[in-house]
């Protein structure tokens, strides 16, 4: 009998496209065929704020569950989503090359962030992207919106909110980047950790060597590197917290910032480590403990809410 990969994913179009991008790239790779197995999560059927809905973990709960009773083989998660705490008897088999870190602004008219009319309507649910949008721009009204990448950009089209933040790589992966008014920098405005990237779930102990077709080294060492500011913060998901590590010859370096939710005021840490090819994982996390420690030291605690879904 064949091997069939069987790939869960959730049930958005843009979950469904990155799965399938995944899907093709292993078929591709390795010729093994596969199988996108599509689940419900709480996360994506209710109305209610992320934070009511429990915090993390929300989206990837229905799909671990799936995976640890056999039904499927893998799992394809945007990385920003995921919890940094382990899961029991699963492991991040697979993480691919990272695509555009950055947030974009989708206005209408196609206008920037500088243009946008006095106290425009700026639609988002992240507490990270409302504190920058208002650090560079206190008149906007912030609006929190649910939904998925299409309800958000429809919003703009019907002329509900003046502009939608939203992630790059999302929109890539939809074909929608032509939407985007303004791409953020990173140094200006770093992003969720993991943001851009993919995590590739698989039992503890399951030998699924096709993962190492798809695999990115640098991308899982700098995720690592961001994840590790979160975890050493305690912070959740939604916490207003961003942090972007890059590969600068052979340093890592991390820049992580923490927001009060006001956008009144913020937190910066920079700083590097030296990879060497030897532990570089083991490397990024404590590079992500330090700069971590460095906030706490420096009042980011009191700065923001970091718990949870903030
Ligand atoms: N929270 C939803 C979510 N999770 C991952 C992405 C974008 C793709 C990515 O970062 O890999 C998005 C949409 C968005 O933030 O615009």
């Amino acid at each position: 009998m064949t091997r069939i990969l069987r790939i869960a994913t959730r049930g958005s179009a843009l979950a469904r496209a990155q799965t399938g991008m995944v899907a093709d790239q292993i078929t591709a790779a390795t010729g093994v065929p596969t199988e996108l197995v599509i689940i419900k999560t709480e996360g994506d059927t209710s109305r209610e704020s992320l934070a009511s809905l429990g915090g993390t973990g929300v989206f990837a709960s229905a799909l671990r569950e799936a995976l640890t009773r056999g039904e499927v083989d893998l799992i394809v998660h945007s990385l920003k989503d995921l919890p940094t705490a382990a899961y029991p008897g699963l492991v991040i088999g697979g993480v691919p090359e990272r695509e555009d870190a950055r947030d974009v602004l989708c206005a209408q008219g196609g206008v920037s962030l500088a243009d946008l009319p006095e106290g425009a309507r700026v639609g988002t649910g992240s507490p990270r992207r409302r504190a920058q949008l208002l650090s560079l721009r206190p008149d906007l009204e912030v609006v929190d919106i649910r939904g998925n990448v299409d309800t958000r950009l429809r919003s703009v089209e019907r002329g509900d909110l003046h502009g939608v933040v939203l992630a790059a790589a999302g929109l890539e992966r939809l074909g929608r980047l032509a939407e985007a008014s303004e791409f953020f920098d990173l140094e200006l405005w770093p992003t969720a950790p993991g943001q851009g990237a993919l995590a590739i779930e698989a039992r503890e102990g399951d030998d699924i060597t096709e993962l190492l077709s798809i695999e990115h080294g640098l991308t899982r060492t700098a995720v690592r590197a961001e994840r590790s500011v979160l975890a050493t913060l305690e912070a959740g998901c939604a916490a207003p917290i961003g942090a972007h590590a890059t590969l600068d010859g052979d340093l890592l370096v991390l820049t992580a910032v923490v927001y009060a939710p006001s956008g009144e005021a913020e937190l910066g840490c920079t700083r590097s480590a030296t990879l060497t090819g030897v532990d570089d994982g083991v490397v990024a996390e404590a590079l992500g403990a330090a700069v971590a420690a460095q906030l706490l030291e420096d009042g980011a605690a009191e700065l923001a809410p970091l718990g949870g879904a903030a």
